[in-house]
């Protein structure tokens, strides 16, 4: 990697930066990261270009690196954050939160008193500046990871908005609601790709150019945000503050203001930077139910009689629905699915159902927060919520929530949700990095694998010296369209037959049927942690985990439960991967006898990609992957013949030993917004003696191998008849 000779005096401020940029780029920080850092550290060395140029600018990389370093320790804390997020409206909480405005002189900014929140550290024998709170020296040490975060910002009236923003930021893939019926999301995000330093974002929807013009005039308008000591979270402090509103209308001074101007502030402050990416919940509805609440504040504000009551039931039963979920709209326009005591009429406004109460025969449980008598509160209310707003049990980065539209049955059966693919008990998996050699990782790498003009690494030799993903974070297209041939068309491509093959001889010892065949397969293998890039490297994307909008829902077609997409997706897009208890072969066979005598079924995946290449693999090597009983969202993942929408891909993360890998599924097309996520199982429906009773196929897919099967079943039986 060339770096540049950058002593020449007579360049001007602006040039060296650019000459600074351009060294950072090639080594994989984009401008966007590396503009804030090199501000500060042009500021804490009075601009003194030469001790910055030293040694190829190593003290701006150092502290590119810890900026980098920072954001992977705030990945880790990710599940606080999403909780302080939330909390976060508590404005004592926020006291900390520390705005230090144009505080700092740069080569492009007039020259001010040096931030005293800096923290200097030698390295290398220089010194470097390193982001610190003012409060850090009380920081116990759990919740350090979570101080320093020092980035910039536009100019912003609101801390707890502002707060919010940059939390959202920093982790761009935190839906931290529940999902509501309209997803309000901010129309545009100050941040690059780049700087967000997660690839996957480019396609999220909603990042309009707008957004982008944003960002760059923005580029140097900036402010410092410190997030100090981020609070314990309780759950009661999930709770609305309202001691302020209080505080506010008792105050001398507080004046009601008009509907008219409380509607203008709604549209001017919120509507502006929040976009509602549901179809069916517009602007307008948002601005109706704002009338509505306003109302009753009114209402309650005057001591409003009981005649007015109705009118406030429904205002809270819409509330009900945005908190709880669009899921309880059935297709008839009824609205009832969390209560089921709780009969309701829904009348459609515009995408939004205005609900009337009907009479029912039983107490309603229905939420009110106009009338506290109406419902009667219940613990049990408020633990399937929070099972329904997230079934993942905030184990996933996002939260992926639950919806029944189309029956009685709340919630799926009982399973135990896990991220990550746990060993059951005799299967044996070593992730030693001494087993790890040099030509599968890429431990001279730095920064980001994928930038651009960086010649592949050795984590690119599995997919023929090329990145398996493009920098968007995409499996690339040809790469994709292999792996949609190789699980659509098996018999196109090779298989191996293993001499004894586990399947059999775990069915018969002494007298093994022969290998069926196992399909030679490709992998993806991604960086970890024998290589020296950065967590948020190109080459890293299954094991960051889930970061789409995801949901658990009932299917309309009697499949069960099944998985959507919430948000619309491009073709080649990480979706979750398949997560089970990792159980060896002769264990799953165990299983299987038994859940068939139970006539409760088990769907396991093989990890077969290598048995066919050493002959005498032992049991605990010979591994599959069962999510029945633990799993993750890939367990709901409905079955579909001839074209399904995600294909699955093996994975090498830890171990170049293949008994062991991630299966990933990945999206083989464009997938809409509400779309079912659906995989081919590759079930043998006429395979008699499987011991899981095949199901009876309801993809709707033209090539359905179980309705042509039927086809054929059919027009045999014709055939002998005549
Ligand atoms: C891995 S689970 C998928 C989630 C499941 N629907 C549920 O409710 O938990 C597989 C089971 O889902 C059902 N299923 C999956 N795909 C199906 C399809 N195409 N047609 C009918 N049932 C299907 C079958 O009952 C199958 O045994």
């Amino acid at each position: 990697m060339s770096i540049a000779n950058t002593s020449d005096s007579a360049m001007t401020n602006n040039q060296k930066a650019s000459m600074a940029f351009k060294v950072m780029e090639e080594i994989g920080f984009s401008k966007e990261i590396v503009k804030p850092i090199l501000k500060e550290l042009w500021n804490v060395y009075d601009g003194n270009w030469q001790l910055i140029e030293e040694d190829n600018f190593q003290v701006l990389a150092d502290a590119v690196l810890d900026y980098v370093e920072k954001k992977t320790n705030e990945e880790i804390g990710t599940s606080l954050k999403r909780m302080c997020t939330e909390n976060l409206k508590d404005q004592n909480e926020i006291k900390r939160v520390k705005v230090e405005a144009n505080k700092l002189h740069t080569p492009f900014e007039e020259k001010s008193e040096e931030s005293s929140q800096l923290r200097r550290r030698k390295r290398n024998g220089k010194d470097i500046v390193l982001f610190k709170s003012a409060h850090a020296e009380e920081t116990p040490p759990a919740r350090k990871a979570l101080t320093g975060i020092c980035i910039k910002e536009p100019v912003v009236k609101d801390l707890s908005r502002k707060l919010d923003n940059h939390l959202e930021r920093t982790a761009p893939f935190i839906d931290d609601d529940p999902q509501p019926i309209a997803v309000l999301q901010p129309s545009h995000s100050q941040f690059t790709r780049n700087e967000d330093l997660v690839p996957q974002e480019d396609y999220s929807v909603g990042n309009d150019s707008g957004g982008k013009a944003n960002r760059e005039d923005n580029v140097f308008d900036t402010q410092i945000i410190e997030v100090a000591n981020i609070p314990e979270v309780s759950l009661d402090s999930l709770e609305v503050d309202s001691s302020r509103l209080y505080t506010a209308i008792g105050s001398q001074g507080f004046k009601m203001p008009s509907l008219h101007s409380f509607l203008k502030a709604v549209q001017d402050n919120c509507l502006g930077s929040y976009q509602i990416i549901s179809p069916d919940f517009t602007k307008l509805d948002l601005l109706e139910l704002m009338k509505d609440i306003y109302q009753c504040f009114l209402e309650f504000g005057t001591e409003s009689n009981d005649g007015k009551r109705e009118k406030r039931k429904s205002v809270s039963t819409n509330l009900c629905l945005l908190q709880h979920n669009s899921n309880h709209r059935a297709p008839n326009g009824l609205v009832s699915r969390h209560h089921p005591n709780h009969r309701v009429s829904g009348q459609s406004i515009g995408g939004m159902e205005r609900i009337k109460h009907l009479p029912s025969s039983q107490p309603s449980s229905s939420c009110s927060l106009a009338d506290p008598q109406q419902h009667q509160f219940n613990l049990d209310d408020v633990q399937p919520l929070h099972y329904l707003n997230d079934i993942s049990k905030g184990t996933e980065r996002v939260k992926i929530s639950v919806v029944n539209e189309f029956s009685a049955e709340k919630y799926p059966p009982k399973f135990d949700y896990i991220p990550q693919n746990t060993v059951y008990q005799n299967a044996y998996i070593s992730f030693a990095l001494a087993r790890i050699g040099d030509e599968d990782s890429c431990s001279g790498c730095f920064g980001d694998c994928l930038s651009p003009n960086v010649v592949p690494c050795a984590c690119a030799r599995e997919t023929g010296g090329e990145f398996a993903y493009t920098r968007e974070g995409l499996v690339r297209e040809e790469l994709l369209d292999e792996f949609i041939s190789l699980s659509r068309e098996p018999l196109k491509h090779h298989h191996f037959y293993c001499k004894e093959c586990p399947i059999e001889k775990v069915k018969n010892e002494v007298n093994p049927e022969p290998c069926k065949g196992h399909l030679v397969r490709k992998f993806v293998k991604e960086c970890w942690n024998k290589c020296g890039c950065y967590y948020q490297c190109g080459n890293r994307i299954v094991q960051r985990g889930i970061t789409c909008s995801l949901q658990v829902f009932m299917t309309p077609e009697d499949k069960g439960w099944g998985l959507r997409t919430l948000k619309k997706l491009p073709k080649g897009a990480f979706i979750c991967e398949y997560v089970g208890e990792i159980v060896t072969n002769t264990e799953l066979y165990e299983r299987n006898i038994v859940s068939f005598s139970n006539k409760r079924h088990t769907y396991p995946v093989y990890l077969d990609a290598d048995w066919g290449s050493e002959s005498g693999l032992k049991d605990e090597e010979a591994l599959c992957l069962d999510g029945t009983l633990y799993g993750n969202v890939a367990r709901f993942i409905n079955h579909r013949c001839s074209d399904p929408n995600l294909v699955e891909i093996p994975v090498e993360v830890e171990t170049p030993d293949h008994h062991y890998y991630h299966l990933a599924f990945f999206t083989t097309r464009e997938i809409a917004a509400f779309e079912e996520l659906t995989w081919d199982y590759h079930m043998d429906f006429d395979d008699e003696n499987h011991p899981i009773d095949a199901f009876k196929c309801k993809c709707g897919s033209k090539g359905c191998n179980d309705v042509n099967r039927n086809k054929r079943a059919h027009s045999k039986a014709l055939v002998i008849r005549h």
